[in-house]
């Protein structure tokens, strides 16, 4: 099965985030509405010459009209001033509230998401006891100690609603810190604070909007409630004080519950339908369609070879530069062992094939290589050289410093490996800026010099693209040029064409080929396909269930196989129709490696 690459019009420019809002009439006729309100609470005394709280006995009760535009309350006070008014302390009030809760909820969220741990425990544990408590009994408890102040009450009433915000982010930053694009983030050597800040964010930024807009409705709602009780501070004009005089002149004057009422109302829907239309017009930025190539096997790819010949490594060879001894890795404390301790040595410029069949501990040992092994995995033994230099021994700055300025990495599958809310020039010039200390026109000449290496027709066009508006071939070569763009001295491809189509596997291989050759990289290449290792690779690993049953030169290792899995391995190339002609015609010695003799 193959896979037909999209090619959407990547000529329409991308609308602004402001015009994507308001496109949606309902959205902004809601954010009219909202900024109405703010600028008649910022320019009350404008709007209205009476004092809000002033009195006038001989006005008690006055109906709309004549001096008082919507009438007098029980005291006589003017109720358009007091809407006007009151609006400063509702909105603010709601704000407070919600910084609060979004301050503590989302910090704690993120930092419980994302690094998990006694934090996650201990935070989880609190949220759980916030969310037990009754929120207006807690107010009212508050209020015998702190007395009827509506800020207290509204920073209370945060504090007791970030527990939902920390629930709502932590669990959204748990599902996105498994995505592969955060994977490629940490491989590329991106810290964990920026990954946080780039990548996990703006993932969390749509939820974070919507609960924003529920916090601050119940907050208006809250705050009214409390002063309708008459727990509220009488000496501010709100409108929940405004209701309360409604309430008790109900009978007499029903229209002054009309007013705060609608306030309240159209305050907190217009606040939902913004959120929403915001989440909408955010979410639009990133793309929401992911094309994804179908995963097909992978195929012996006929390409001419041009790399130089390895020869078997010497135990103190000083062109060494990554030396794996006796590595073990393994999951739930080290009872279920993924790889039995397994050695090898990759030279500067040599390519070595690392193969095997599904499971047999490929990946494990590139993500060992890199220490970024999944949750619950450990390096249980063994030590990884590079250029002489324990890796376990660097700490976790030096490490990230590491991964993509000296060893690179390039995934199965490239699409996983893009973040959706990105382009793609953005993912290429973040690594190198930060590797290469360069500035930003800098790093995005390189990124269109790199795109044009690995075979991108229109550069610039493909920087201003998102993942989904490339094909899963062009999202490989957007990987590759990521890989290579700090120039490392080790690439990791970890079947690098698995989920590519056959003719796009081809162009991808003779891409990876050329590149080593051309920038004399070292390269471990992880395929499970022994015509791969025949055109690629100068040596050979030979993997099975989490051990190395062979390795050599692959020469060596095709002419006389020793192991019978290796002899396994060859049978099923063998046994392709139609494949591999001249690999069989010359006594099982790869084509491609004979025509470098
Ligand atoms: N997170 C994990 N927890 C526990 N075991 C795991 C985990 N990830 C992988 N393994 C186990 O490690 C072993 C080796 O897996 P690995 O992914 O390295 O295989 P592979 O040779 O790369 O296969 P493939 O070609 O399918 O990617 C498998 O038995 C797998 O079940």
């Amino acid at each position: 099965m193959t896979t037909t690459p999209t090619t959407p019009d990547l000529t329409a420019p991308t609308p602004s985030l402001a015009r994507r809002l308001l496109r949606d009439p309902l959205g902004a006729a809601a954010l009219g509405f909202l900024l109405l309100v703010v600028l008649a609470a910022v320019f009350a005394p404008l709007l209205t010459s009476h004092d809000p709280n002033e009195a006038v006995l001989a006005d008690v009760l006055a109906p709309p009209g004549g001096e008082h535009l919507l009438g007098a309350d029980s005291s006589g006070r003017d109720v358009w001033a007091r809407l006007l008014y009151g609006s400063r302390f509702s909105l603010l009030g709601a704000a407070l509230a919600v910084a609060f809760a979004v301050t503590i909820g989302a910090v704690s969220g993120l930092i419980a998401g994302y690094f998990g741990k006694w934090f996650d425990e201990l935070s989880s544990w609190a949220a759980s006891i916030l969310m037990a408590l009754p929120a207006m009994v807690v107010l009212l408890a508050a209020r015998s100690v702190v007395g009827p102040s509506a800020w207290w009450a509204m920073g209370i009433f945060g504090v007791l609603l970030s527990a939902s915000v920390f629930r709502l982010v932590r669990s959204t930053v748990q599902s996105v810190r498994g995505e592969l694009y955060v994977d490629a983030a940490r491989v590329s050597g991106l810290s964990d604070l920026r990954i946080i800040f780039r990548h996990v964010l703006r993932v969390v930024r749509a939820p974070i909007i919507i609960q924003v807009a529920s916090i601050a409705a119940v907050a208006i709602a809250i705050q009214a409630g409390l002063e309708v009780l008459g727990l509220g501070d009488r000496t501010i004009p709100t409108w929940g004080d405004m209701l309360n005089d409604g309430f008790q002149k109900m009978y007499l004057a029903p229209i002054l519950l009309l007013w705060p009422s609608l306030m309240i109302a159209f305050v907190c829907l217009a606040l939902s339908l913004v959120a929403n239309s915001l989440r909408d017009a955010l979410e639009g930025t990133a793309g929401a369609k992911k094309a994804r190539p179908t995963r097909v096997a992978a195929d012996f790819v006929p390409v001419t070879a041009t790399t130089t010949h390895g020869a078997v490594l010497a135990a103190d060879d000083p062109s060494v530069i990554l030396r794996v001894q006796q590595l073990r890795i393994g999951y739930a404390g080290g009872t279920k062992e993924v790889v039995h301790g397994i050695s090898f040595d990759v030279r500067a410029g040599e390519v070595l094939g690392l193969i095997g069949e599904s499971g047999s501990g490929k990946t494990q040992t590139a993500f060992g290589i890199m220490r970024l092994l999944p949750e619950g995995g450990a390096i249980a033994g063994g030590r990884v050289l590079w250029k002489g230099t324990d890796l376990a021994g660097l700490g976790d700055r030096e490490m990230t410093a590491m991964r993509g300025s000296k060893i690179a990495y390039i995934p199965q599958e490239p699409m996983s490996n893009l973040d959706p809310t990105f382009t793609i020039g953005h993912q290429l010039i973040e690594p190198m800026r930060l590797h290469l200390k360069i500035g930003k026109k800098e790093a995005r000449e390189r990124a269109v010099a790199l795109l044009r290496r690995v075979g991108i027709p229109d550069p610039a066009r493909t920087m201003r693209s998102y993942p989904h508006e490339v094909s899963g071939g062009m999202a490989q070569r957007v990987l590759i040029a990521g890989a290579i763009s700090c120039e490392p001295d080790l690439l990791i491809a970890d079947e690098p064409t698995t989920a590519l189509d056959v003719t796009v596997q081809a162009e991808i291989l003779e891409l990876l080929r050329s590149l080593q050759a051309d920038l004399g990289m070292g390269m471990v290449l992880v395929t499970h396909n022994f015509g791969v290792v025949a055109d690629l690779c100068d040596r050979v690993a030979v993997m099975q269930e989490g051990e190395i049953v062979e390795s050599g030169d692959v020469r060596q290792v095709f002419r006389d196989p020793q192991h019978p899995y290796t002899r396994q391995l060859f049978g099923a190339i063998l046994s392709e129709d139609g494949i591999r002609p001249t690999f069989v015609a010359r006594q099982g010695v790869p084509a491609a490696q004979e025509a470098r003799r």
